[in-house]
């Protein structure tokens, strides 16, 4: 069990129960009877044996009748992670998935992101967006929003509001015949960079980041990369992208990009790989670029719906991971389907599975590996694991309690399990009725008064 080391202010929350998370050495740590102390700047004070309550509560200072004791088939795990959404197609997840990417963005997507000119329309969805992944267990959203920087600037000050811990992105991109009206000149784009960057950091969110934001490179100009990847130097940001998705889009770079020996070289070359990065997909890297995504410290995001829903490709994540590239989970919004990260975990172990089927030699991810990735996995993915990922004293409490007995729930329970499967059934069958409580920096976000998606 973790020491009490390392408390900064007095403590304001003690949970005592069971606690399962994720460490660098183990997938699954499983804490049972432990008591866990928040401090009143959110952060974990304390990691204790229940048993030591006496002892805790006289070095911390709290009262041991005010503990919070979770109840049988309880534990909280810490909150997932979404490394790649996008908030402005929350609109229409759940349909338009009868074509592949190219013709999709051009179809779908590009018409309806040029509509978040309008705030109303903008506010209206973002609310609902955010107000849902919360719901949902996603602690820590790395958002997508549009062209328009005062809309992306109000998804920003949403997520602040509502608690959310995320990294906002307006889209840039100068390159769209299909859609021509939702394109951006190169000046205006990094001009509108600037000014997102500057007026977002100048709100000084606690728990809100701005991201650069090409949106993949068939949608912009060297011109345009290059002057991204300086910005994000310049100000020491985190970049996301799109990479190697689909084979037409990989053809497709070819031509645009006839100097870059690969997909992995276009974003290299402009330095938007660095370990503050971001790249989705990734269904059809070589090897060979997998090990510039090592040595640069870039992370993927694994999006198994979106893969699938619009038959772009499957991602080998044991090949990831054997190459020790950083990778976390993510919905992809609205490619995919599901503004869930437990869904993004089965798709994940089913993505997997395929694989096997394909050739038994292939190792499958197991649920303990799934359930690390989504936790602190995606932590790493986001270069956030100074902060959250796990229960680690000096971290923020950013956990969710999960009742897998919830009354009314998905899951029946016929005896007393043990954490272990009651972790696995809940990742298998759960949903947010079993997440009854939520937590961001120690901050109850869910239930909260104003949280009916309307
Ligand atoms: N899935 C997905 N891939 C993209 N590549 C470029 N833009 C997008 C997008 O909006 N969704
Ligand atoms: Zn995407």
């Amino acid at each position: 069990m973790a020491n009490s080391e390392g408390s900064r202010g007095p403590v304001a929350q003690v949970f005592r129960g069971t606690f399962i998370h994720s460490t660098a050495q183990t997938a699954l740590q499983v804490l049972e009877d432990a008591l866990l102390g928040v401090d009143t700047a959110g952060k974990i004070a304390f990691i204790g044996k229940g048993e030591t309550v006496l002892e805790l509560s006289q070095k911390f200072g709290f009262n041991p009748s005010e503990v919070i004791k979770l109840a049988q088939h309880e534990f909280f795990m810490p909150g997932m992670i979404d490394t790649h959404i996008h908030a402005s197609q929350y609109s229409y997840a759940g349909t338009a998935l009868d074509m592949p990417l190219l013709q999709w963005l051009s179809t779908y997507t590009f018409p309806v992101e040029s509509h978040f000119k309008d705030l109303e329309f903008a506010r209206k969805v973002y609310t609902q967006v955010v107000k849902r992944t919360l719901r949902n267990g996603t602690t820590t959203a790395c958002y997508f929003a549009t062209i328009h920087t005062d809309s992306s600037l109000l998804l920003g000050q949403i997520a602040n509001d509502f608690g959310q811990r995320a990294l906002v992105g307006k889209v840039c991109m100068d390159r769209n015949d299909s859609v021509e009206h939702y394109r951006e000149t190169v000046q205006e784009s990094v001009d509108e960079t600037h000014r997102f960057i500057k007026e977002l950091l100048n709100k000084k969110y606690p728990l809100v980041k701005p991201v650069v934001t090409p949106r993949f490179a068939p949608s912009c100009t060297e011109a345009l990369l290059k002057q991204l990847g300086t910005i994000a130097k310049n100000n020491n940001l985190h970049i996301q992208s799109h990479i190697s998705e689909n084979l037409d889009e990989l053809k497709l770079v070819k031509e645009l990009f006839p100097d870059s020996e690969t997909y992995t070289d276009v974003y290299h070359k402009f330095n938007l790989l660095t370990d503050k990065t971001i790249m989705a997909h990734g269904c059809h890297l070589s090897d060979k670029e997998l090990t510039v995504f090592r040595e640069t410290g870039t992370s993927l995001s694994h999006c198994p719906n979106s893969n699938i829903s619009l038959c772009s490709g499957i991602l080998d994540a044991r090949n990831v991971l054997n190459h020790k590239v950083k990778l976390g989970l993510g919905t992809d919004v609205a490619g995919g389907y599901s503004s869930s990260i437990l869904d993004a975990v089965r798709r994940t172990l089913d993505a997997s599975k395929v694989l096997t089927i394909q050739n038994p030699e292939h190792k499958n991810l197991t649920f303990e590996e799934v359930f690390r990735l989504a936790t602190l996995g995606g932590s790493q993915a986001l270069s956030l694991d100074d902060k959250i990922g796990n229960f680690e004293v000096g971290k923020d409490f950013d956990a969710l309690r999960i009742n897998v007995a919830a009354r009314g729930g998905p899951i029946d329970l016929v005896q007393c399990e043990a954490p272990k499967i009651l972790l696995e059934k809940f990742l298998n069958l759960g949903d947010d009725r079993n997440i009854v409580e939520v937590f961001v920096a120690g901050r109850k976000v869910v239930p909260c008064a104003d949280l009916t998606v309307e």
